[in-house]
This record gives C-alpha cells, sequence and structure tokens, in this order.
C-alpha cells in the first residue's frame, strides 16, 4: 500500500485555505447564479476550486482533477457574471496569499484563475492518478447557512486512497450542539465550528479545527459501536433537499429497523462525517422516482474513505460497493447506505424490503 503522506499534507493545506474563504463569503456575502441544469452556484464554490486547483497543480501537475465546477459562467461578459467574477479573484488571491504552508507572493491573473477551476474537466476512469473536488458540496445549505461541505479525494487506478473533507459549520467537538439548520446568523457569530476530516486508505480516520496551525495533531475518529440488537437506538440522517433522496422511503427504513427518533437533516457530505465519528450511525440516500439521477463521484469519494476508515461500511442501495472508476458519475449503483460495519447488512435488508413494498425492488 502506498504512503500518501506528501498528498494528504498538501490537500489538508487546500482544503483549509479553500473553505476558509467560503467562510469569509459567508460573513460578507454570497452572490450566486443557476447553472444549466437549474442548481446554485456560488462566488464561494468558484474561488474554492481554483484555490484547491491551484495548489494540486503546483504539487503534481501530472495528476488529473475531476472537479464538479467549469468556468465558462465566468467567461460570459453578461453584468452580473463579471461582477462575480471580480469578487472570485479577489477572493482567490486573499485564499492563496494568506499566511501559511503555499503561500503565493504575488496574486494570479484572471487567466490563470480561469484555467486552475477548468482544470477540473476531466473525466474520470480505471487509469491512473485523480483528484476529485466538490467545492462546496451542499451549495443549497451553504446558501441557507447549514451545514456544507469542501471535499477533496485522491483515486488512483479507480480506488479512492484519501479524502480529505472541510465542514465550516460543524462543531470541533461533535457533542456541541450543531446550529440551528438555516440560522445563518448563528454560524456567523459561532468561534467553536469548523473541522477538517482527513482519511487515507489503510490508515485510519481524523480530525482537526479548521483554524488551527498545519502543525496540529489530527485526533482519531471512530463509528459508534452499535450491534444489530440494539439497532432501535441508532439515529440516522439524510439530505435537507426532498429532491435529492427519498425521505419516504428513508422513513420506511427506520421504521423497519424499530428506530423511533425522527431523521437528523443535514446538507452535504457532513453527514459521511458525522457517522464517521460516531454522531450519527445511518446515512441513508435512496434514490428519488425512478432513480434515473446518477450520483456524482465529488459527491460521494472523501466521505466514503472516511467513514470507511472510521469503522462503518458503505454501499449503495444493494450493498455493492461505489464504483468510482467509470467516470464522473456513480453510473454502477444507485443511492447511498453508510453505516456502522456490524449492522451494515440488516439496514441492506431493510432497504431491500422497503424498495419492494414501493414496487421499486428493481433499483
Ligand atoms: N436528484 C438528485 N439526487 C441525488 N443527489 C442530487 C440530486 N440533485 C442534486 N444532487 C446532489 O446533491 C448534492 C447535495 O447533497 P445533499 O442533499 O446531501 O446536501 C449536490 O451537491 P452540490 O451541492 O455540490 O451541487 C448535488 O450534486
Ligand atoms: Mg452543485
Ligand atoms: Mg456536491
Ligand atoms: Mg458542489
Amino acid at each position: 500500500m502506498s504512503d500518501y503522506r506528501k498528498e494528504q499534507e498538501v490537500a489538508i493545506e487546500a482544503v483549509r485555505r479553500a473553505s476558509l474563504i467560503t467562510q469569509k463569503v459567508l460573513q460578507t456575502s454570497i452572490s450566486s447564479l443557476t447553472k444549466s441544469d437549474k442548481s446554485p452556484v456560488t462566488v464561494g464554490d468558484f474561488s474554492a476550486q481554483a484555490i484547491i486547483n491551484a495548489i494540486l497543480a503546483k504539487h503534481f501537475s501530472d495528476d488529473k482533477i475531476v472537479g464538479e465546477e467549469d468556468a465558462d459562467d465566468l467567461r460570459s461578459k453578461d453584468a452580473d457574471k463579471v461582477a462575480l467574477k471580480e469578487k472570485v479573484i479577489g477572493l482567490v488571491n486573499e485564499g492563496l496569499m494568506a499566511e501559511g504552508a503555499d503561500q503565493l507572493e504575488k496574486p494570479l491573473s484572471e487567466t490563470e484563475i480561469l484555467e486552475a477551476i477548468d482544470k477540473g474537466n476531466c473525466q474520470g476512469g480505471v487509469k491512473g492518478r485523480m483528484w476529485t473536488l466538490d467545492p462546496i458540496d451542499g451549495t443549497k445549505g451553504f446558501l441557507r447557512g447549514g451545514q456544507y461541505a469542501v471535499c477533496l479525494a485522491l483515486i488512483v487506478d479507480g480506488e479512492v486512497r484519501l479524502g480529505v473533507m472541510g465542514c465550516p459549520n460543524l462543531p470541533i467537538d461533535k457533542s456541541a450542539k450543531k446550529p440551528q439548520e438555516g440560522n445563518l446568523d448563528e454560524v456567523k457569530q459561532r468561534d467553536d465550528l469548523g473541522v477538517i476530516f482527513v482519511a487515507s486508505e489503510g490508515k485510519g480516520a481524523f480530525q482537526r479545527p479548521l483554524h488551527a496551525t498545519s502543525s496540529t495533531q489530527l485526533t482519531p475518529i471512530k463509528t459508534r459501536e452499535i450491534t444489530p440488537e440494539i439497532l432501535s437506538k441508532a439515529s440516522f440522517c439524510e439530505s435537507v433537499e426532498a429532491g435529492h433522496s427519498s425521505q419516504g422511503t428513508n422513513a420506511k427504513i427506520a421504521e423497519f429497523l424499530g428506530i423511533s427518533s425522527p431523521s437528523v437533516r443535514m446538507d452535504s457530505q457532513a453527514k459521511y462525517a458525522s457517522v464517521a465519528r460516531g454522531d450519527g450511525d445511518i446515512y441513508l440516500r435512496l434514490p428519488v422516482g425512478d432513480g434515473s439521477y446518477q450520483e456524482k463521484i465529488w459527491d460521494h469519494a472523501a466521505g466514503c474513505l472516511i467513514v470507511t476508515e472510521a469503522g462503518g461500511k458503505v454501499s449503495d442501495a444493494k450493498g455493492r460497493p461505489l464504483d468510482f472508476s467509470i467516470g464522473r458519475t456513480l453510473k454502477n449503483n444507485k443511492g447511498v447506505v453508510a453505516a456502522h460495519a456490524s449492522v451494515h447488512a440488516k439496514v441492506i435488508e431493510a432497504v431491500r424490503k422497503a424498495l419492494e413494498e414501493e414496487g421499486r425492488g428493481h433499483l
């Protein structure tokens, strides 16, 4: 097994810088636009992608990047988009020139920044080294002051080897109260929020405060011990957005498992992080409707490894491992189930029953 120590160091620094810039955006104002698929993208998404891609390109110039965003909208002459681009340029240079490792001495030009964003255009695949980046996962959550995550993973020959995830709105201490969903004022005021999660294949999962210096020790994290006998006491989490997973199916699965507490709704891969550090037991993401939506690799790569390395198991709705080797999407999989390893099989059995009851057993 290779040691990805240098990659881990660079990825943590890139995610740290990008996460801090998204926090700055939250504290000031969030300009956004709507993409052609009707989903939102903000000045924070573009800036975070440019910062991370620029740092990756500096250290690993031969690596490919599968990133969610591209710079097409920022090349538009439309006045709103030009204004948004100017903000992105300012934020990217602020992020890259801030003190710390990889500090840039002179600002990047507009062309360099747009090119950095477009480095994320790789189509994925089974061979070689590639990073996958979701500069802001949970953009809708970000806009609401909810949870969001800056997610970066290294995939080598189709397998996720390293995952780093910045969660600026999660409490450092897992037992502290999470900010009230959508309370932007609360996340602006609290000073106990901001965590980076890290996992490297075969080496365990860890967390560290977002605002710490780079020499800070990583603290190991573990999923909560839960046995099939006490599964009814488990807590499960799901998306806030009803269009992103079938909340009705999720509720039915919980009922089959005897879980009486209501779901914890949370945007982004912060759900994976919560399961990984034992602040939740099960993450359910059952497809909506006919299941034609294909999950994107950047929405799951980092979270999947972090949960696995913390003692959990991640699969699709049928119990199959997520296949990151076939392009930008997980087209061989349907839905996602993450849980403590010892109860995962029981959860998958409940998923099968629930889907069959809905006449969606073929998914
Ligand atoms: N119909 C759908 N089913 C599942 N996921 C979807 C979806 N439409 C969008 N998404 C994805 O859901 C992600 C957010 O996940 P969650 O609901 O867990 O917060 C989005 O990531 P972005 O916010 O990065 O675009 C987007 O990629
Ligand atoms: Mg998006
Ligand atoms: Mg996403
Ligand atoms: Mg995103």
